[in-house]
């Protein structure tokens, strides 16, 4: 999995168009989304994740909270992205993956919004610029 984390003033999206002949289902709500304050965490599942995928949930899950406790905030956004890696994992292992990823991450009490998969999505970001505002990490079974 490869990860990329930007502490942001604000993160906000918009879905367009389907990017899957099968995109996750959403809701009218999930159409649209913003969080203030947030660290924006941009995932990309890789095949090789799918040898031990509850693996890879509990490292992100601590890669994500050991950033969240430097940057010091509790808001978190869950964000699909395909474009950190060439090599994809299969749709629906990501999805049940960032699906885990995020509801982890609620059972230990952040506010946690995770944007819809398999759209393509307009959005808008507004990265802080501090030393530690920018950061990916790379995470593979086993290791
Ligand atoms: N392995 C993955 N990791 C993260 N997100 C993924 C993954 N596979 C699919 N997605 C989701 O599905 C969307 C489309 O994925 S994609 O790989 O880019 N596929 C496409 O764009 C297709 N139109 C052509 O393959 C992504 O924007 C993302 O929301």
């Amino acid at each position: 999995m490869r990860i990329l984390l930007i502490h942001s003033d604000y993160l906000e999206y918009e879905v367009k168009d389907k990017a899957l002949k099968k995109p996750e289902e959403i809701s009218e709500n999930q159409k649209k989304g913003r969080l203030d304050e947030v660290l924006a965490v941009f995932m990309s599942v890789e095949k090789v994740d799918e040898q031990n995928p509850e693996e890879i949930v509990k490292k992100a899950v601590k890669e994500i909270e050991e950033v969240v406790s430097q940057v010091k905030t509790n808001n978190i956004f869950v964000y699909p992205f395909a474009h950190l890696s060439s090599e994809l994992g299969s749709p629906d292992v990501a999805l049940r993956i960032l699906k885990e990823i995020e509801n982890e991450l609620k059972n230990k009490g952040y506010n946690v919004r995770r944007a819809p998969f398999g759209y393509y999505k307009a959005f808008k970001l507004s990265c802080k610029g501090h030393p530690l505002a920018e950061l990916s990490r790379t995470i593979v079974p086993g290791e």
